[in-house]
């Protein structure tokens, strides 16, 4: 079916190849990337974009020896291919299928697990320092785009880099893009490289790097000859950032044009401390729709080819978020929102639309948003950092030392809490409860509805200190149960009244707790629900009259089952000396794979079926 792609099952599949069939390879690839991410759904623009140099890289290198580090990796999915994974693509990002990230235990390959941004050049650099160490040979190679190296770990390790001066390659893939638009400074700075780039200012670096063989000058026909074919690419411009900190520039290079790639990195090859080649490269390309509104395209779920990706009629909870953030800011001018490179994913996009002057877009930098953010609050604003829950991980150290030591009014509005699904481990919102569980002067709320969602936001509006409010990755939806009037911090909530077994339920747990009793009262089992809405304050009435009337406790969070709701709903019991059976039901303590969110809470126990079927078995 495919010509060329059906020839390769492994690099040296790629290596026999001239750069004429590398070149019809990389198109049979691209059809294959649009039909396969079609069915399954998964990260397509970048895939797209980075075809030649992921074949080029393969080309020259020897894989696994010498080691490339993927960024993300979320634009593994070429690699994957052509280091023999081809065929599971039918499965890519289902439950027990192929990962839509390098996974080291998938393929020696895979040279480090990651899904999280900005890591690459830190793993390389280690993997570099220990070769030398050791006394092996190899090259080391990270692969990090132009969104991902604003990190602020990736800018971390550049210092450090330049300072060791380890044999090193990084490879800046610039497609001027991130998920969305790319921002800051340094993407300024690249931007401007771009344009500035012309064929005739050649300048000596060019010349240092095409003689790289020992000995010198290229003195050859053929040589020659590809010099001036690369110089008319390769120019280095304006690149005082990289080199003044002691890693050297090359580029701008044509990242869609596989001959200069390999003759570019055969050349890097044999360079002696760390070089950064800047790769130029359009996301999306070869597919049209993704080349003309590649943010739409960078994670897709399932499509038809023809007619490209279709808005879905329903409502995220994250476009709720956004519009209410709108309505809030309409009422309160001290209302600013912050977003970490994520301004579509959050819903913030809505507020940048709105109130372009109260917005921030800081860059894959959750660290610095967060202390950024109390900063604002410092100066009398009400600052609403939108923020996914495993991405916060990154903020840790500055959520309690910048906002909560002081009582910084900052909001964390967490996103993605729970399990997210098909991006897996890396990308479950499964700590947050627990990670907040501990730090003083926070305040930690989940709304069991969209509905709850926006009372909390109201509510953290009026209250001058911390907050944390998380919510799932999903469509908004509205439960009709309960009570939809003004929350006041730390209560709780009765659902449905029962007998002998009591339910507390965090979050989007509340649902499945619901589902889970309609289930029960079919075998007589009728347990009180109610609707935990605070991590803590807890809410001291209820529990006492909750544990007064019922002999034994459930706890149900879509949160790792340690350190969370139930453990602080332990201590609770054990701090007044109560006589109760309790059971927490939770996520394991185990990194939880990718898959449906459903086929995933229902492998873990926490589908409505599974949470009923345990409470029978009691
Ligand atoms: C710590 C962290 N924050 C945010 C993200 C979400 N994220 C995934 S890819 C991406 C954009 C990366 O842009 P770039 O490195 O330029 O790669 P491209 O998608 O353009 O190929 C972002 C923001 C993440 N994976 N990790
Ligand atoms: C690779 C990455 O981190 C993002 O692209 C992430 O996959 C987005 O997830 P959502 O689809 O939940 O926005
Ligand atoms: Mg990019």
């Amino acid at each position: 079916m495919y010509k060329y792609l059906d020839k390769v099952n492994s690099p040296s599949d790629v290596k026999s190849m001239n750069t004429e069939e590398m070149d019809m390879l990389a198109k049979d690839i691209r059809k294959f990337l649009v039909r396969s991410v079609s069915q399954t759904g998964g990260h397509l623009a970048s895939n797209l974009g980075i075809v030649e140099l992921t074949l080029a890289l393969h080309k020259v290198f020897d894989s696994p020896r010498d080691k490339i580090v993927w960024d993300v990796g979320h634009q593994s999915y070429v690699h994957k291919i052509v280091t023999g994974r081809k065929d599971d693509f039918v499965s890519l990002r289902q439950f027990n299928g192929l990962s839509g990230f390098p996974k080291e235990n998938e393929s020696p390959h895979d040279i480090f697990d990651t899904g999280h941004s900005s890591t690459s050049i830190s793993v390389a650099q280690g993997i570099a320092c220990a070769r030398d160490i050791k006394n092996e040979d190899g090259s080391v190679i990270a692969v990090i785009g132009d969104g991902s190296i604003t990190g602020g770990m990736a800018l971390e390790a550049l210092n450090h880099l330049g300072y060791t001066n380890t044999d090193m390659i990084v490879i800046l893939n610039d497609n001027e893009m991130s998920i969305d638009k790319n921002v800051g400074g340094m993407s300024r700075h690249l931007s401007g490289i771009i344009r500035n780039s012309t064929a005739n200012k050649v300048k000596d670096e060019v010349e240092k790097i095409l003689n790289v063989a020992p000995g010198g000058k290229l003195i050859s026909k053929t040589a020659n000859k590809v010099k001036d074919s690369i110089i008319s690419k390769f120019v280095p411009q304006d690149c005082a950032f990289f080199d003044s900190i002691g890693i050297k520039y090359y580029g701008p290079i044509d990242g869609h044009n596989t001959k200069e790639l390999i003759d570019i990195l055969n050349k890097a090859k044999n360079k002696k401390g760390p070089i950064l080649l800047h790769v130029i490269t359009k996301k999306g390309k070869g597919y049209r729709y993704a080349e003309n509104e590649p943010h739409k395209y960078h994670g897709v779920s399932k499509f038809d080819i023809k007619e490209g990706v279709k808005s879905g009629s329903s409502k995220s909870i994250s476009a709720l978020v956004g519009e209410k953030l709108v309505s809030m800011a309409q009422e309160d001018n001290r209302v600013v929102a912050i977003t970490a490179a994520m301004p579509s994913g959050t819903g913030l996009n809505i507020f940048e639309n709105k109130y372009p002057n109260r917005y921030y877009d800081v860059g894959i930098a959750e660290q610095h948003a967060t202390t950024f953010s109390a900063g604002l609050a410092k100066s009398g604003l009400k600052p609403y950092f939108a923020v996914y829950s495993s991405f916060l991980q990154r903020g840790y150290d500055q959520i309690i030392h910048d906002v909560c030591i002081t009582k910084k009014p900052v909001t964390f509005l967490i996103d993605r809490a729970g399990i997210v699904g098909n991006d897996g481990e890396t990308h479950h919102g499964m700590f947050d409860l627990s990670y907040l569980n501990s730090i003083p002067n926070m305040t930690v709320m989940a709304p069991k509805d969209s509905k709850e969602l926006e009372l909390m936001m109201d509510l953290s509006l009026d209250m001058d200190t911390p907050v944390a409010i998380r919510y799932p990755r999903g469509n908004s939806y509205y439960l009709n149960i309960g009570e939809y009037t003004p929350i006041k911090i730390g209560s709780y909530e009765v659902l449905s009244q029962g007998k002998d077994i009591v339910i507390l339920a965090i979050g989007s747990m509340v649902n499945h707790a619901i589902k889970a009793k309609e289930m029960l009262l079919n075998d007589n089992i009728n347990p009180t629900i109610v609707n935990a809405r605070f991590l803590k304050p807890v809410d001291e009435n209820i529990l006492k009259e909750m544990f007064s009337k019922h002999k034994t406790v459930i706890t149900i969070e879509d949160n790792v089952i340690t350190g969370g709701f139930g453990s602080r709903i332990n201590k609770f019991i054990i701090d007044n000396k109560l006589n109760l059976n309790i059971v927490n039901m939770g996520l394991p303590e185990q990194y939880v794979p990718h898959g449906s969110a459903d086929e995933i809470y229902d492998s873990i126990g926490l589908s409505p079926i599974k949470i009923a079927q345990k409470i029978k078995n009691l």
